[in-house]
């Protein structure tokens, strides 16, 4: 198999590296195009289950498109091709065999801008339940409150759960749309830019949420807030022009980076 190490990471102790090699989610040599267009060149990580992995790196980079092609999301752009692989749980996510619909309830997502659906708050968790099947009124009531809880929204929502969750506060919004990505139960949950619409407060709390929700599951955030990477995330990826250049322990690669490229972005000598 191929090293699905990024970047210097010899240096990682083994215990670590060994936690990547092991890991359900395995980006291996993948290569993505829009039309004529190379976006992603050979793209290798492991990413840790029950952590937090941070993809970083200046505008343009890549960073969503690896984001959406670890749910299949980019499927829906016409002119999308990829080489390589996606490994999930033993199988390439981009095998004919993979219904990508029911991957995506595995590997679930949450958007930049809140994007609730205009139905009350009960129902945007609700509706994906009864989408999955689910049929019996007080279980899924069960699982909207407990959804709603681990995304830290329970008290402020309780009362009103047939409102319109159009009326809730923008970081409201947000933890409703991660409490709706983790309510169908995915083992994944991808987040692209999950903050940069919400004022400071609403961020902290998304934080927070983020480092409480990795003890269930295992996330890949897209951020362009370095502060935020390095608070929330325990691994970090660099990408630079489509390449992996930098991949490790989130504290070393901010502390201690060993490619002149990451030091030169984390230093904001360009980006
Ligand atoms: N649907 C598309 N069709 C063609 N090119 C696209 C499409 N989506 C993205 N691209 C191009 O792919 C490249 C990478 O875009 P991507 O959104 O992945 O970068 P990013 O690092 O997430 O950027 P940002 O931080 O600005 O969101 C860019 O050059 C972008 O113009």
């Amino acid at each position: 198999m191929p090293s699905i190490s990024g970047g210097d990471q010899d240096q990682l102790e083994s215990g670590e590296n060994m936690e990547r090699d092991e890991s359900k989610l395995k980006v291996l040599n993948f290569n993505s195009h829009f039309g004529e267009k190379q976006i992603l060149y050979d793209i290798s990580l492991g990413i840790p289950d029950n952590r937090v992995t941070a993809i970083i790196g200046p505008s343009g980079c890549g960073k969503s498109t690896l984001l959406r092609s670890i749910n299949r999301m980019n499927d829906f752009i016409e002119n999308f091709s990829i080489s390589g692989e996606i490994i999930f749980e033993n199988q390439n996510i981009y095998g004919e065999e993979v219904d990508p619909v029911e991957l995506r309830q595995k590997i679930g997502m949450v958007f930049q801008r809140p994007n609730p659906f205009p139905k009350s708050i009960f129902e945007n968790i609700a509706y994906g339940l009864r989408v999955q099947g689910w049929k019996d009124r007080h279980a899924i009531a069960e699982q909207v409150e407990k959804s709603l809880r681990a995304a830290a929204l329970w008290d402020e929502v309780k009362d009103r759960l047939n409102s319109l969750a159009f009326d809730l506060s923008g970081g409201q919004q947000q933890r409703l749309c991660i409490a709706r990505a983790i309510a169908v139960e995915p083992e994944i949950l991808l987040m692209d830019e999950p903050a940069s619409a919400l004022d400071p407060i609403a961020t902290a709390r998304i934080e927070e949420l983020i480092k409480d929700l990795k003890e269930k599951y295992t996330i890949v955030i897209v951020t362009h807030n370095m502060q935020e990477a390095a608070r929330t995330s325990d691994y970090t990826a660099f990408l630079l022009l489509g390449r992996l250049i930098e991949y490790g322990l989130t504290d070393q690669i901010f502390t201690n980076p060993q490619k002149k490229e990451t030091e030169e972005y984390l230093t904001g000598r360009f980006g």
